[in-house]
C-alpha cells in the first residue's frame, strides 16, 4: 500500500527524519510514537507531500504509493492528498456550514448533483459517528461545534473523498477524554475501510487502538512491529526506556 525506504527529510540542512525505511499494509492502525522532537510528523507529513508547503523541507529516498513514487513529477498532488488524507492535531474546520465542510472537496472536484453529495454528507458524517449530533443542523457553522464535534465533522470531510490512506496528527491530543473515546470508537470502525497512520503522545492510546507501532527517535526509525510485541517485548532498550518512561 505504502511502502517508504531510505527516506530522509530536512529542513535545510537539518536532517530530521533519518534514513527511515518501512511498509504499511492495507487497513489498520499504525501508531507513531517517540519523543517530542523526533521527527514522528515530519515523517506523516511527507508521506502525503504537505511538506512541500514547507519552506526549505526536502525528501530523499523513496515513498511508493500502491507502486507508485509520489515525488514523481508527474504525480497530481491535490490527487494524492485526496487518496492520503490528512487529519491535524486542532480541529480546523472551514468558516461555513457543516454541509458545505463535507462536501468542500468532492465541490472542487465539480461534483454538483445534489442529491450525491447529500448522500455523501450522510454517509461521511455517519462514518465520523457524528450525523445524529449534526443531522438537524446541517446549515449551522462547523465551528459552532464542540471541539471533539469540529474533529469528527473534520474527519467525515476528509472521509468525504473517500482516500485510502489516513494521516492524523496526534487528533486527539486538543481533546476531552470523553471526545477522545468517541473518536477512538469511531477510528476502530473505520480502520476495517482504511489504512489509519496516526502520531500520538499517548501511549495508552497506541496500545488501546493501534495494530502496528513505530517508535522513532531522533530522526530514526528505532523498532517497528505489532504493538502487542512493542509494548510488552520491545527488542531495543531505547524503545523499552520510552515505553516505560524513562526518557
Ligand atoms: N518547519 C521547520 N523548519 C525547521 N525545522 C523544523 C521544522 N519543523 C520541524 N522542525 C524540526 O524537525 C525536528 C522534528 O520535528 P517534528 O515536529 O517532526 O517532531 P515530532 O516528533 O513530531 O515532535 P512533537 O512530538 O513535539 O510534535 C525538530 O527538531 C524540529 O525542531
Amino acid at each position: 500500500m505504502l511502502t517508504v525506504d531510505k527516506m530522509s527529510v530536512f529542513y535545510d540542512d537539518f536532517e530530521a527524519v533519518k534514513q527511515v525505511s518501512m511498509s504499511f499494509e492495507e487497513k489498520g492502525i499504525t501508531a507513531l510514537i517517540g519523543p517530542s522532537g523526533c521527527g514522528k510528523s515530519t515523517f506523516l507529513k511527507s508521506l502525503n507531500r504537505m511538506n512541500d508547503l514547507v519552506p526549505g523541507a526536502r525528501v530523499t529516498g523513496a515513498i511508493e504509493y500502491q507502486g507508485k513514487d509520489i515525488y514523481d513529477e508527474a504525480v497530481d498532488v491535490t490527487q494524492l492528498r485526496q487518496d492520503i488524507g490528512l487529519v491535524f492535531q486542532q480541529p480546523n474546520p472551514f468558516p461555513f456550514s457543516i454541509y458545505e465542510n463535507v462536501v468542500y472537496g468532492l465541490k472542487a472536484n465539480g461534483i454538483k448533483d445534489k442529491a450525491i453529495l447529500d448522500e455523501a454528507v450522510e454517509t461521511s458524517l455517519r462514518k465520523a459517528a457524528i450525523w445524529d449530533e449534526v443531522k438537524d443542523k446541517l446549515n449551522s457553522r462547523a465551528d459552532s461545534l464542540s471541539g471533539g464535534q469540529q474533529q469528527r465533522v473534520c474527519i467525515a470531510r476528509v472521509l468525504a473523498m473517500n482516500p485510502k490512506v489516513i494521516l492524523m496528527d496526534e487528533p486527539t491530543s486538543a481533546l476531552d477524554p470523553i471526545s477522545t473515546k468517541e473518536i477512538e470508537e469511531m477510528l476502530d470502525t473505520i480502520k476495517r475501510e482504511h489504512t489509519i497512520i496516526m502520531v500520538t503522545h499517548n501511549l495508552q492510546q497506541a496500545s488501546r487502538i493501534s495494530d502496528k507501532t513505530a517508535f522513532f527517535s531522533k530522526g530514526h526509525l528505532i523498532e517497528f512491529g505489532p504493538t502487542k510485541d512493542i509494548f510488552l517485548t520491545p527488542q531495543e532498550k531505547a524503545t523499552e526506556n520510552y515505553i516505560a518512561g524513562k526518557l
